[in-house]
């Protein structure tokens, strides 16, 4: 695949409705999960993005069958699997290769997994992976492959030391083919592990406390086929939202999941961003204040990430972005990475006012005017975020390794030039 690069010319006012794709990922452990059941799956509203091509990829190499049957439907029958030889490359391209370790681990009593990738956005480290693992009776060796083995996965009352997307679904995973009953305490509840465990349930397993932190698992199960369709992203949503915004365009963002948008709503409303539900519409007026809400006392106001329900780490980026725009001060306080943060010297040199004041928190003052720029994405989120600069900009901006969007993001090229954005996708000239 030769490396992408988006042209933007930036200024144009956007208007229309938008669909979110299906979110990313909720597809990446259900894709993964495929591989529980010796029955055919077919999945619906799949993203068909760079990862989960990746993915399906994979599922292929341990000896599954995996179609797309329509653009977004994906078909996947594992009547046999075998958990040998994957490939370094391709596990190393995505950080969602380590959600293969749990329905593996089921099916083959043992798994050797090379290291996954992901977004570079700071540490990312497989310790709730392992100690969830352990509790269930697996064995666990990290050297420069990740080997698992349990001749029995038994239930356990388990406490995971941080609440942990992907190792919450392995855990979850783990414990259908599990015998007994499983607690997952201090699980994370992100709406992509309650679509996990909904596709779970429609397989046959019994599930209970989806959505809380505490799952309960009776195990194990036995598991059919089944149809299944993936949630709209709710990154997403809140992506789309940053961009109605920053550009002061009147959105409606279409079947957007609005149960699963309340602290994105709020995030937004401390920005001074009122979006109203019509139905499972979000409707994101122009007009907006844009103005930042001061805490009570005219003190500075933050905006911080943590794990669901609050506001969601993959949006911080996007909401940097948005305050730029906006009129005020305001804090914004990454807590989960490390190194999200430092694209923001690329919104500097496009004329934002922030202080990065360490890895995890930046002083934004609002608004200010963006010039376009020559800009490299780091990773899916910060690369949109620059995606959403540009198109807010005046003048004309280049985005290089484009492609990190396109890990996250479906045709979003196409569906915002729908919108009335001025995107062109090319190969990258310089390689970047
Ligand atoms: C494929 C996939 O689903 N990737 C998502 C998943 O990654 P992933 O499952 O890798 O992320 P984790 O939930 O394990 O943790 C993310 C980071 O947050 C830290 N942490 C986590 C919980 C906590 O209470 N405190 C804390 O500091 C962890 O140490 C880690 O550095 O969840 C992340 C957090 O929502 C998202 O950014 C990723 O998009
Ligand atoms: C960090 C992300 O993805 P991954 O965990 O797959 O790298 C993301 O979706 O923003």
């Amino acid at each position: 695949m030769s490396p992408i690069q988006y042209i933007v010319e930036g200024g144009h006012r956007l208007a229309g409705t938008i669909e979110p794709s299906g979110n990313k990922n909720s597809a990446l452990p259900i894709i993964a999960a495929a591989l529980l059941t010796e029955h055919p799956v077919t999945l619906e509203n799949v993203p068909r993005i760079r990862d989960t091509e990746t993915l399906v990829e994979l599922v292929r190499s341990v000896g599954a069958s995996a179609e797309w049957r329509e653009r977004n439907t994906l078909a996947i029958h594992a009547k046999e699997v075998r958990a040998a030889d994957l490939d370094p490359e391709l596990c190393a391209r995505i950080r969602a290769s380590i959600l293969l370790a749990g329905p593996l681990l089921a099916r083959c009593g043992e798994v050797a997994l090379p290291p996954p990738g992901g977004d570079v956005i700071g540490r990312r480290r497989l310790d709730t992976h392992f100690l969830a693992f352990e509790q269930l009776g697996a064995t666990v060796t990290a050297t420069h492959r990740l080997e698992f083995r349990a001749t029995k996965l038994r239930g356990a009352d388990v406490f995971l030391d941080e609440p942990s997307v992907t190792a919450t679904e392995n855990a979850l995973v783990a414990a259908v083919a599990a015998h007994g009953t499983t607690f997952l305490r201090n699980a994370a509840s992100e709406p992509h592990v309650q679509d996990l465990a909904y596709f779970l349930v429609a397989l046959g397993a019994k599930i209970e406390g989806i959505g809380t932190n505490t799952i309960i698992v009776h195990g194990p199960a036995t598991l059919g086929g089944t149809n299944y369709s993936i949630q709209p992203d709710h990154i997403e949503v809140g992506s789309l939202i940053g961009l109605a915004a920053v550009t002061r365009s009147p959105l409606r963002i279409a079947k957007a999941g609005v149960e699963h948008l309340r602290s994105i709503r709020m995030g937004f409303e401390r920005l001074g961003i009122v979006c109203g539900v019509e139905g499972d519409d979000l409707v994101v007026p122009s007009g907006q204040t844009m103005k930042i809400h001061d805490d009570f006392g005219g003190h500075v106001p933050k905006l911080e990430d943590q794990p669901w329900p609050a506001f969601p780490a993959d949006l911080m980026s996007i909401a940097i972005v948005t305050a730029t725009q906006c009129d005020g001060v305001i804090l914004m306080f990454e807590k989960m990475f490390e190194s999200r943060m430092f694209f923001v010297d690329k919104l500097i040199s496009m004329g934002a006012r922030i202080v990065l004041c360490d890895p995890h928190r930046a002083i934004v003052a609002g608004p200010s005017r963006l010039r376009g720029a020559a800009m490299i994405s780091p990773d899916i989120r910060a690369g949109m975020a620059m995606l959403l600069a540009a198109v807010a900009a005046e003048g004309t901006s280049t985005i290089n390794n484009a492609d990190q969007i396109e890990r996250g993001y479906e045709r979003i090229e196409e569906r915002l030039n729908a919108l009335g954005a001025k995107i062109t996708r090319v190969p990258a000239r310089d390689g970047g």
